[in-house]
Protein backbone atom coordinates (compact mmCIF):
# COMPACT_ATOMS: atom_id res chain seq x y z
CA UNK A 1 0.00 0.00 0.00
CA UNK A 2 1.00 3.62 -0.83
CA UNK A 3 -0.48 6.47 0.14
CA UNK A 4 0.04 10.48 0.15
CA UNK A 5 1.66 12.00 3.56
CA UNK A 6 -1.38 13.36 4.51
CA UNK A 7 -3.47 10.06 3.99
CA UNK A 8 -5.45 8.35 7.11
CA UNK A 9 -3.52 5.09 7.74
CA UNK A 10 -5.90 2.43 6.25
CA UNK A 11 -8.64 0.62 8.36
CA UNK A 12 -7.60 -2.28 9.83
CA UNK A 13 -10.65 -4.77 9.15
CA UNK A 14 -11.27 -2.83 6.48
CA UNK A 15 -14.73 -2.36 7.61
CA UNK A 16 -15.36 1.19 8.76
CA UNK A 17 -14.34 4.82 6.82
CA UNK A 18 -11.86 6.88 7.72
CA UNK A 19 -14.60 9.63 8.53
CA UNK A 20 -16.08 6.35 11.44
CA UNK A 21 -12.64 6.26 12.86
CA UNK A 22 -11.87 7.86 16.14
CA UNK A 23 -8.32 9.71 15.42
CA UNK A 24 -6.10 9.28 18.02
CA UNK A 25 -2.88 11.07 16.60
CA UNK A 26 -2.36 13.95 13.95
CA UNK A 27 1.06 14.83 12.80
CA UNK A 28 0.40 17.72 9.95
CA UNK A 29 3.81 19.18 8.11
CA UNK A 30 5.95 18.53 11.21
CA UNK A 31 9.43 19.50 10.95
CA UNK A 32 11.69 19.29 13.92
CA UNK A 33 15.38 20.69 14.80
CA UNK A 34 17.15 20.88 18.23
CA UNK A 35 18.33 24.09 18.73
CA UNK A 36 22.08 24.58 16.36
CA UNK A 37 20.87 21.72 14.45
CA UNK A 38 19.60 21.29 10.46
CA UNK A 39 15.99 19.66 10.65
CA UNK A 40 15.75 16.26 10.75
CA UNK A 41 12.67 15.85 8.41
CA UNK A 42 9.80 18.44 7.57
CA UNK A 43 6.33 17.90 5.87
CA UNK A 44 5.36 14.63 8.19
CA UNK A 45 2.09 14.23 7.76
CA UNK A 46 -0.22 11.09 8.80
CA UNK A 47 -3.01 10.35 10.71
CA UNK A 48 -3.85 7.40 13.24
CA UNK A 49 -6.66 6.17 14.18
CA UNK A 50 -7.69 3.46 17.31
CA UNK A 51 -7.18 0.05 16.10
CA UNK A 52 -4.57 0.73 14.01
CA UNK A 53 -0.75 -0.42 14.04
CA UNK A 54 1.80 2.20 13.06
CA UNK A 55 5.88 1.82 12.20
CA UNK A 56 8.23 4.92 12.08
CA UNK A 57 11.35 3.84 10.03
CA UNK A 58 14.53 5.56 8.81
CA UNK A 59 17.96 5.49 9.53
CA UNK A 60 19.51 5.92 12.62
CA UNK A 61 19.48 9.20 14.02
CA UNK A 62 16.61 10.24 11.44
CA UNK A 63 14.41 11.03 14.65
CA UNK A 64 12.11 8.07 15.21
CA UNK A 65 12.60 8.24 19.05
CA UNK A 66 12.26 12.48 18.38
CA UNK A 67 9.00 11.88 16.61
CA UNK A 68 7.51 9.94 19.00
CA UNK A 69 8.36 12.19 21.70
CA UNK A 70 6.71 15.05 19.57
CA UNK A 71 3.63 12.45 19.66
CA UNK A 72 3.59 12.28 23.42
CA UNK A 73 3.99 15.66 24.01
CA UNK A 74 7.33 15.92 25.55
CA UNK A 75 8.81 18.25 22.90
CA UNK A 76 6.93 20.88 20.44
CA UNK A 77 7.46 20.72 17.21
CA UNK A 78 9.73 22.94 15.71
CA UNK A 79 7.03 23.34 12.48
CA UNK A 80 3.86 21.87 12.31
CA UNK A 81 1.38 20.80 14.82
CA UNK A 82 0.73 17.29 16.74
CA UNK A 83 -2.88 16.50 18.00
CA UNK A 84 -3.70 13.97 20.66
CA UNK A 85 -7.25 14.22 22.14
CA UNK A 86 -7.25 15.70 25.33
CA UNK A 87 -7.36 13.57 28.18
CA UNK A 88 -6.32 10.68 25.99
CA UNK A 89 -3.92 7.74 27.98
CA UNK A 90 -0.37 7.85 26.54
CA UNK A 91 1.69 4.67 27.71
CA UNK A 92 5.31 4.62 26.63
CA UNK A 93 7.19 1.26 25.97
CA UNK A 94 11.20 1.85 26.11
CA UNK A 95 13.72 0.39 24.19
CA UNK A 96 15.25 -1.90 27.07
CA UNK A 97 12.97 -3.96 29.31
CA UNK A 98 13.36 -2.80 32.95
CA UNK A 99 11.44 -4.32 35.70
CA UNK A 100 12.58 -5.14 39.53
CA UNK A 101 14.91 -8.34 39.49
CA UNK A 102 13.24 -10.59 41.76
CA UNK A 103 9.45 -9.43 40.93
CA UNK A 104 7.68 -12.19 39.22
CA UNK A 105 5.97 -11.69 36.01
CA UNK A 106 2.56 -11.63 37.45
CA UNK A 107 3.06 -9.24 40.22
CA UNK A 108 4.87 -6.85 37.28
CA UNK A 109 2.04 -7.23 34.80
CA UNK A 110 -0.94 -7.26 37.39
CA UNK A 111 0.84 -3.60 39.39
CA UNK A 112 -1.19 -1.45 37.46
CA UNK A 113 -4.39 -3.17 37.48
CA UNK A 114 -4.16 -2.77 41.11
CA UNK A 115 -3.21 0.40 41.30
CA UNK A 116 -6.39 1.64 39.62
CA UNK A 117 -7.73 -0.07 43.07
CA UNK A 118 -9.03 -3.29 41.32
CA UNK A 119 -8.93 -6.07 43.73
CA UNK A 120 -5.67 -8.10 44.13
CA UNK A 121 -7.41 -11.00 42.71
CA UNK A 122 -9.18 -9.42 40.18
CA UNK A 123 -6.39 -8.15 38.90
CA UNK A 124 -3.79 -10.69 38.91
CA UNK A 125 -7.16 -12.93 36.92
CA UNK A 126 -6.99 -10.36 34.72
CA UNK A 127 -3.05 -9.87 34.00
CA UNK A 128 -2.80 -13.43 33.61
CA UNK A 129 -5.49 -13.89 30.79
CA UNK A 130 -2.91 -11.11 28.81
CA UNK A 131 -0.05 -13.00 29.91
CA UNK A 132 -1.52 -16.40 28.42
CA UNK A 133 -2.47 -14.48 25.18
CA UNK A 134 1.38 -13.20 24.61
CA UNK A 135 2.36 -16.73 25.39
CA UNK A 136 4.04 -15.96 29.05
CA UNK A 137 1.31 -18.18 30.35
CA UNK A 138 4.23 -20.81 31.49
CA UNK A 139 5.96 -17.46 32.92
CA UNK A 140 3.91 -15.84 35.27
CA UNK A 141 6.08 -16.97 38.16
CA UNK A 142 9.19 -16.41 36.77
CA UNK A 143 11.45 -13.52 37.99
CA UNK A 144 11.87 -11.17 35.87
CA UNK A 145 15.45 -11.10 35.58
CA UNK A 146 15.63 -15.12 33.94
CA UNK A 147 13.06 -13.83 31.41
CA UNK A 148 14.70 -14.03 27.86
CA UNK A 149 14.98 -10.60 25.98
CA UNK A 150 12.17 -11.28 23.57
CA UNK A 151 9.96 -12.76 27.20
CA UNK A 152 10.74 -9.29 28.96
CA UNK A 153 9.93 -7.49 26.07
CA UNK A 154 6.16 -8.92 25.53
CA UNK A 155 5.97 -8.35 29.36
CA UNK A 156 6.41 -4.59 29.11
CA UNK A 157 3.84 -4.62 26.21
CA UNK A 158 1.71 -6.88 28.73
CA UNK A 159 2.45 -4.03 31.50
CA UNK A 160 1.74 -0.96 29.05
CA UNK A 161 -2.16 -3.04 28.22
CA UNK A 162 -2.15 -3.27 32.29
CA UNK A 163 -1.85 0.60 32.56
CA UNK A 164 -5.29 0.91 29.54
CA UNK A 165 -3.92 3.44 27.51
CA UNK A 166 -5.44 5.10 24.46
CA UNK A 167 -2.14 4.98 22.81
CA UNK A 168 1.15 2.97 23.32
CA UNK A 169 4.42 4.41 22.12
CA UNK A 170 6.90 1.45 21.26
CA UNK A 171 10.56 2.23 20.57
CA UNK A 172 12.65 -0.10 18.71
CA UNK A 173 11.19 -3.45 20.55
CA UNK A 174 13.28 -5.60 18.77
CA UNK A 175 17.00 -3.61 18.27
CA UNK A 176 18.44 -7.04 20.65
CA UNK A 177 15.91 -9.95 19.52
CA UNK A 178 16.45 -12.88 16.96
CA UNK A 179 14.24 -12.86 14.27
CA UNK A 180 11.34 -15.49 16.10
CA UNK A 181 11.32 -12.88 19.10
CA UNK A 182 10.84 -10.19 16.35
CA UNK A 183 8.36 -12.01 14.82
CA UNK A 184 6.50 -12.69 18.14
CA UNK A 185 6.55 -9.08 19.07
CA UNK A 186 5.54 -7.66 15.56
CA UNK A 187 2.34 -9.86 15.96
CA UNK A 188 1.56 -9.06 19.64
CA UNK A 189 1.61 -5.10 18.81
CA UNK A 190 -0.46 -6.13 16.01
CA UNK A 191 -2.86 -7.37 18.65
CA UNK A 192 -2.74 -4.32 20.84
CA UNK A 193 -4.07 -3.08 18.20
CA UNK A 194 -6.89 -5.14 17.54
CA UNK A 195 -8.00 -4.63 21.28
CA UNK A 196 -8.79 -0.71 19.86
CA UNK A 197 -5.55 0.96 20.84
CA UNK A 198 -3.87 3.11 18.61
CA UNK A 199 0.08 1.80 18.08
CA UNK A 200 3.07 3.69 17.25
CA UNK A 201 5.82 1.68 17.00
CA UNK A 202 9.25 3.60 15.97
CA UNK A 203 11.57 0.27 13.77
CA UNK A 204 14.03 -0.83 11.79
CA UNK A 205 12.56 -4.50 11.79
CA UNK A 206 11.02 -5.58 8.98
CA UNK A 207 9.07 -8.49 10.54
CA UNK A 208 7.60 -5.78 12.88
CA UNK A 209 6.86 -3.59 9.59
CA UNK A 210 4.55 -6.67 8.17
CA UNK A 211 2.54 -7.00 11.17
CA UNK A 212 1.77 -2.93 10.56
CA UNK A 213 -1.17 -1.46 8.84
CA UNK A 214 1.18 1.55 6.99
CA UNK A 215 4.77 2.81 7.70
CA UNK A 216 6.22 5.85 7.58
CA UNK A 217 9.48 6.27 6.47
CA UNK A 218 11.83 9.21 7.59
CA UNK A 219 14.12 8.96 4.97
CA UNK A 220 11.62 10.41 2.40
CA UNK A 221 11.22 13.70 4.81
CA UNK A 222 14.23 14.79 5.22
CA UNK A 223 14.96 18.15 3.64
CA UNK A 224 17.15 17.03 0.91
CA UNK A 225 14.45 14.12 -0.23
CA UNK A 226 12.34 16.76 -0.12
CA UNK A 227 14.19 18.64 -2.49
CA UNK A 228 14.06 15.42 -4.77
CA UNK A 229 10.66 15.22 -5.71
CA UNK A 230 8.16 15.08 -2.68
CA UNK A 231 7.58 13.70 0.47
CA UNK A 232 5.76 10.47 1.05
CA UNK A 233 4.85 7.74 3.73
CA UNK A 234 4.91 4.11 2.28
CA UNK A 235 3.50 0.75 3.76
N1 LIG B 1 17.90 16.79 23.07
C1 LIG B 1 18.64 16.74 21.96
N2 LIG B 1 19.46 17.77 21.62
C2 LIG B 1 20.18 17.75 20.48
N3 LIG B 1 20.16 16.72 19.60
C3 LIG B 1 19.36 15.67 19.89
C4 LIG B 1 18.57 15.62 21.07
N4 LIG B 1 17.88 14.44 21.08
C5 LIG B 1 18.23 13.80 19.95
N5 LIG B 1 19.12 14.53 19.24
C6 LIG B 1 19.71 14.18 17.95
O1 LIG B 1 18.64 14.09 17.01
C7 LIG B 1 18.90 13.05 16.08
C8 LIG B 1 17.73 12.10 16.07
O2 LIG B 1 17.74 11.32 17.26
P1 LIG B 1 16.71 10.14 17.49
O3 LIG B 1 17.11 9.44 18.76
O4 LIG B 1 15.33 10.65 17.41
O5 LIG B 1 17.00 9.21 16.22
P2 LIG B 1 16.53 7.73 15.90
O6 LIG B 1 16.09 7.71 14.48
O7 LIG B 1 15.55 7.27 16.92
O8 LIG B 1 17.91 6.95 16.06
P3 LIG B 1 18.25 5.41 16.41
O9 LIG B 1 17.65 4.57 15.31
O10 LIG B 1 19.75 5.39 16.38
O11 LIG B 1 17.68 5.12 17.78
C9 LIG B 1 20.22 12.41 16.49
O12 LIG B 1 21.24 12.96 15.68
C10 LIG B 1 20.37 12.83 17.94
O13 LIG B 1 21.73 12.91 18.30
Amino acid sequence: MRFGARNAVAPRDGSATRGEQSTMVQVRDVGHRFPGTALLYEHVSFDVAAGQLLAVTGPSGSGKSTLLSLIAGWDKPTLGTVEVPRGARICWVFQNPYGPCYRTVLDIASFPIIARNVPRALAQEQAAGLLDDFGLAAKVDSRFCDLSGGEAQRLMLVRAICCAPDLLLVDEPTAQLDMRSARQVGESLSLLASRGMAVIVATHDPFVWKACDAVVDLERFMPLADAEGGAHAVA
